[in-house]
């Protein structure tokens, strides 16, 4: 598995906004959808392509453009839901299936509710997003459920990670044959002891759409 957290003062800037427990709903979605477009650029520098032929009004010379298959965007629901529309400033082109998981708060073990994807993905570049990977949980379970369907290049795009998520995630892939990249805003210190990231910025979904429950 490769990690990647993307070092850019306006990252930061933008995060640590996003962090303050005084920064209201609207506030949040919007730095979030901000925050995805910055590190979409990031996570997107092996999307495939091929050479396209086009005419300049000054000649003929040759580009690219999306290999197909397109690339297919996973959010996670709920929260993954907030970083789809910055996800696909940059990627209009690509499909969009999703994924309903939800953490058990007190296991801390997650469970799949929904699913829209393709039935095969097979030559298909994922790219899951959820903001949160805390004890990788969830993360793990995505990305199984997509190799199986046939993904061959998975990326996930986080804003934060915690080191036990990500040594999680990692032994949970074991040898796995899919290459799996995770781009993160920020690697954070620690879990606590609910299995929040510390510092955090607390929950997610609860910060973007309201308390669930
Ligand atoms: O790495 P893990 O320990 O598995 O935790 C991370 C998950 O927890 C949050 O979702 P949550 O279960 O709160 O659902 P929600 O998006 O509906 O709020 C978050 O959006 C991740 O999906
Ligand atoms: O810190 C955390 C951990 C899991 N889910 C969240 O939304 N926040
Ligand atoms: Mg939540």
């Amino acid at each position: 598995m490769r990690l990647h957290v993307v070092n850019h003062p306006l990252v930061s800037h933008k995060l640590t906004v996003l962090r303050n427990q005084d920064t209201d709903s609207p506030t949040f979605r919007r730095l979030t959808d901000e925050l995805v477009t910055l590190l979409a650029y990031e996570a997107t520098r092996e999307v495939r392509v091929e050479p396209m032929d086009i005419t300049t009004p000054v000649g003929p010379t040759t580009g690219v453009h999306l290999a197909q298959p397109k690339p297919m965007v996973v959010p996670i629901l709920r929260a993954g839901l907030g970083m789809l529309d910055g996800m696909m400033r940059l990627l209009p082109t690509a499909e969009v299936g999703f994924l309903g998981m939800v953490r058990n708060e007190q296991t801390l073990a997650a469970s799949t509710y929904a699913e829209r994807l393709p039935e095969d993905l097979s030559g298909r570049q994922c790219y899951v997003l959820d903001p949160m990977l805390a004890t990788g949980g969830t993360l793990a379970a995505a990305i199984q459920f997509l190799t199986m369907r046939g993904a061959d290049d998975i990326t996930a795009i986080c804003l934060l990670a915690a080191p036990e998520g990500v040594d999680n995630l990692e032994a949970a892939l074991g040898d796995h044959a899919v290459p799996v990249t995770v781009v993160t805003a920020a690697m954070d210190e620690k879990l606590n002891d609910k299995g929040y990231i510390v510092p955090g910025l607390g929950d997610a979904g609860d910060r973007l759409y309201g308390v669930a429950h």
